[in-house]
């Protein structure tokens, strides 16, 4: 069942058309991973499909209501979305910050989080720390900024995380621990990831984005292939099978293959 679908979006900056034409349908618990160049309009894409930025032309629906007939409140307790650029406030507790995201569900001028307290401490679980909730933003790490940013997402408790480059700053345990992280809540996720080793072994879908125009969408075996590969980001690469696991891994910057006459010296 499609959780998020738009036709035919389009989104502008500055009446400079950013990126066109795109349809997706994304299943309910499923994740799309949007890859593409820098600039290629990933984050203008997923400002779109959030409605933060208005479509200049086309529709995005949620559970099939249009976004548009939605206040900003509403929309808050149906996606949440961590941008590319966004970061704590630095004179902020860190559970203070994530208690932030219960703001859509409170009724207007509640502002504190009476009753909400686990729900923060279950989100910084989730990106493994809990043991921060009392410490000021400001003295976090870039790593775990994304983290509490993500863990704010996670405590707005909507179904449908929209997240703009989550595994920026991390480590490789916590890229595979937040990722396996997103899938353990059994959310729709849609993600901006410049990791294409990443895309293509956690999620279940790839979206290309081309010159803000979708160049394909699919299962990331179908998509992320050598010749999408060397002509949108100009880069060669390989399917190579593991062979302890059987399964296909994308190797992305495999140069040319060695010579048989080379192999047989090395
Ligand atoms: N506020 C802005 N004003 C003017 N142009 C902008 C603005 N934000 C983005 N752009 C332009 O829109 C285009 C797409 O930017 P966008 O940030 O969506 O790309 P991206 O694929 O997310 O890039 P990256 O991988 O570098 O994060 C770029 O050409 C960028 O320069």
């Amino acid at each position: 069942m499609s959780h998020l679908t738009c036709h035919g979006l389009a989104a502008a900056i500055g009446g400079r058309t950013i990126v066109s034409g795109v349809d997706l349908d994304v299943p309910r618990g499923s994740m799309l991973a949007v890859v593409g160049r820098n600039g290629s309009g990933k984050s203008t894409l997923l400002r779109a499909l959030t409605g933060l930025r208005r479509p200049v032309a086309g529709t995005v629906q949620v559970d099939g209501v249009d976004l548009a007939d939605l206040t900003p409140r509403q929309r808050a307790t149906r996606l949440a979305h961590v941008a590319q650029e966004d970061g704590p406030p630095e004179d902020l507790l860190v559970g203070e910050m994530v208690a932030m995201g219960r703001i859509p569900h409170r009724p207007p001028w509640a502002l504190d989080a009476k009753g909400e307290r686990h729900l923060v401490l279950a989100a910084l679980e989730h990106v493994d720390l809990a043991d921060k909730v009392n410490h000021p933003c400001q003295h976090l790490s870039g790593g775990e900024r994304r983290r509490a940013m993500l863990a704010r997402g996670i405590a707005q408790g909507s179904d449908l995380l929209v997240l703009d480059e989550p595994t920026n700053h991390l480590d490789v345990h916590h890229q595979i621990q937040l990722l396996e992280t997103v899938r353990s809540l059994g959310c729709t996720v849609i993600a901006a990831v410049h990791d294409l080793q990443l895309a293509a072994a956690h999620f279940d879908a790839v979206a290309v984005l081309h010159d803000g125009r979708l160049h394909g969408v699919g299962h990331p075996a179908d998509v992320l292939t050598p010749e999408v590969l060397r002509e949108v980001f100009d880069v060669e690469a390989r399917h190579l099978t593991d062979p302890a696991t059987g399964r296909v891994h994308l190797v992305v910057g495999a140069g040319a293959p060695v010579p048989a006459h080379r192999k047989a010296h090395a």
